[in-house]
């Protein structure tokens, strides 16, 4: 077929997309004045995931699965906005991983944020002037992120949905040639985590730790001669070039975040669970409360103690399981546990990542 023709069926499914596409935005507008009247959350992550699983299951197409979602993460994102626009505060300053966490859950029609710090996201939301938050929660080099956990044992915020981002890490200046450059700035993490790649490509840079790395790349951008250790999403902010992707010297370097805010979700079908609680003072109570995961046939994904601030020497545990808490055997399995400990607390059920 000659490219002409070729196009002019693009156009065709194009225009055809865009009746869709209204049509999709019009029933939304519907759905967001029933919730009015009904006084409903705008977003429901866990009708999103079903949404995502459902068109999973139906794509024969050559685009992949994950290509589908960030599709229809966008539309939805849109549709969404007509319904209330959303403010979600993250972990900035822009460009920030945590930025690009939050965009890849909610999409772009999104007001974000920018907080420079977890508490500061966690105020937000709780004072209602964010919707929703975005905080780090574990890093498979580098562990759990021990400040957010604490965040909730004093906070009536929920968990609402989890996402799991690859780190990636690039190489960005204003340079375009590799060998004229003398310093790097990052974040001390991020150094260690391409330490190897930078023994193999780069002789005598100097190494400058800085409080993140997308303001590595900010002070990169007013300095010749300089690079940045960023996420790549930063050199079209800061207006650099790409000298290098993928630098991280591990494969497997992801973080996982928490969307925190209000909602109170119903199951999805393919539920988790995060709790915790302190086992009484007592032999064997920790072994007790495990067992009794153990009786119900329930999966821990995540387990973490953490020191109970208020009495020296003892433990708040953190227990992420698989299921939701309305599911019967969970429901019995967490009132048994509650009974056997202290400070005992549902953080939230939301749809597996
Ligand atoms: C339309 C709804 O509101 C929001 C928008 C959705 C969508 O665009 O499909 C899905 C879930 C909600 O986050 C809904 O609750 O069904």
């Amino acid at each position: 077929m000659l490219l002409n023709e070729l196009r002019k069926k693009i156009t065709a499914i194009d225009t055809q997309l865009l009746d869709l596409i209204s049509k999709r935005a019009e029933l939304v507008k519907n759905v967001g004045e029933v919730k009015i009247s009904s006084d409903t959350h705008t977003y429901i992550p866990e009708r999103e995931k079903q949404i995502f699983e459902n068109l999973k299951k139906q794509n024969h197409s050559s685009l992949s699965n994950e290509s589908i979602v960030s599709i229809f993460t966008e539309i939805i994102s849109a549709c969404r906005s007509l319904e209330t626009p959303l403010t979600v505060s993250y972990l900035g300053p822009e460009a920030s991983f945590t930025h690009s966490a939050a965009i890849k859950k909610f999409g772009s029609s999104v007001n974000f944020v920018s907080q420079n710090s977890i508490d500061a996201i966690f105020y937000n939301v709780e004072r209602n002037f964010s919707d929703y938050g975005v905080v780090p929660i574990e890093n498979t080099t580098e562990g759990t992120v021990s400040y957010t956990l604490d965040k909730f044992a004093n906070s009536k915020l929920k968990i609402v949905s989890e996402i799991e981002l690859k780190i990636s890490h690039s190489l960005l200046s204003k340079e375009d040639d590799i060998n004229s450059i003398k310093k790097i700035y990052s974040h001390p993490q991020s150094f260690a985590q391409c330490k190897n790649w930078i023994i193999n490509n780069l002789k005598n840079v100097e190494l400058i730790e800085v409080s993140s790395n997308s303001y590595a790349a900010k002070l990169s951008s007013n300095e010749p001669n300089s690079a940045a250790i960023s996420p790549k999403i930063a050199a079209s902010r800061y207006n650099l070039n790409v000298l290098a992707e993928s630098i991280e010297d591990s494969e497997h370097n992801s973080t996982r975040f928490f969307i925190i805010g209000k909602n109170i979700n119903a199951p999805s079908g393919h539920d988790k669970t995060s709790l915790m609680f302190s086992p009484k003072e007592k032999i064997g109570a920790l072994y007790e409360i495990l067992r009794i995961f153990y009786n119900y046939n329930i999966n821990l994904t995540m387990i973490e103690s953490r020191p109970n601030k208020k009495i020296s020497w003892q433990y708040i545990f953190f227990i992420d399981i698989e299921g939701h808490y309305e599911n019967d055997i969970i429901k019995k399995a967490l009132e048994e546990i509650k009974n056997s400990s202290t400070d005992f607390k549902i953080l939230g059920s939301y749809p597996q990542k």
